[in-house]
């Protein structure tokens, strides 16, 4: 497929001196020790790094999940850090999709009503059909997800997720789950939303090779960023190494 979208050289995400400690004292953890970074908008951006380096506590506070202890985020010209409750969860409805490991599917709906729950409240959704004909699912939109692989269940989450057209897709392990085979038709329909919806996507993993696919790939230690590395040289998922 060609990539016929114009990259803005805008910013999503800009956070300046951010800092997280959980609990106080000698008991004290640092997950985040101030992080400057500034994510441009429509990348398809990875954060690698160790357990426990703080990428999950990044994800969710640029998802509006989560506060900083100091510091500042903002999403394009939005201070993340200085809105209300309210205002955050507004920011997380209009704005922000998840994709989490474990699909978070409800049971008792199938692949279209699991959609439903989205676009019935959404501003200006996705057609359900066509978010899981996006994903490659639209034949089995009447299947439970107890009759659906985990990759099958994975899309159908993806599918949830940008049907409410999110500005930005936040993914934490998407494909921690999954068998290579499962891992890469995820991998591929996550950069089919990048490049056909122009979503910015921003996924956690530990899988260096989803960074193959990635426009910017940012490793973290210990609470810090060690390196940003912009890819000259994107694979596709049917390419990448697993
Ligand atoms: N709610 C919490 N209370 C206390 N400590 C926490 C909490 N959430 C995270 N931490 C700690 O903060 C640090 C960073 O955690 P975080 O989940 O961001 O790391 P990560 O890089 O995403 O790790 P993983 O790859 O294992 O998911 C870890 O030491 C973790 O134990």
């Amino acid at each position: 497929m060609a990539d016929t979208r114009l990259k803005s050289l805008d910013a999503a995400f800009t956070t300046k001196g951010l800092t997280k400690t959980y609990g106080e004292g000698p008991a004290a953890v640092h997950a985040l020790r101030g992080v400057d970074l500034v994510i441009p908008d429509g990348e398809f951006v990875v954060l690698l790094g160790p357990s426990g380096s703080g990428k999950s506590t990044l994800l969710n506070i640029l998802g509006g999940l989560d506060r900083p202890s100091a510091g500042s985020a903002h999403f394009k010209d939005t201070e993340l850090t200085a809105l209300s409750d309210a205002e955050l969860t507004r920011y997380r409805r209009d704005h922000v999709g998840f994709v989490f490991q474990f699909y978070n599917l409800m049971p008792s709906l199938n692949a279209r009503e699991n959609v439903e729950l989205v676009t019935e409240i959404a501003r200006t959704p996705l057609d359900p059909d066509e978010a899981l004909a996006l994903v490659g699912l639209d034949k089995r939109a009447h299947h439970f997800p107890s009759e659906m692989s985990g990759g099958e269940q994975q899309r159908v989450a993806i599918a949830r997720a940008v049907a409410k057209r999110p500005t930005v897709l936040f993914c934490d392990e998407p494909t921690g789950a999954l068998d290579s085979a499962t891992g890469r038709a995820v991998l591929k329909v996550l950069t089919d939303v990048n490049e056909q919806l122009g979503t910015t996507v921003i996924i956690v993993t530990h899988a260096a090779n989803t960074a193959q696919l990635a426009d910017r790939v940012i490793h973290f230690a210990d609470g810090s960023i060690r390196e940003v590395i912009e890819n000259t040289a994107k694979l596709t998922a049917e390419q990448i190494e697993w």
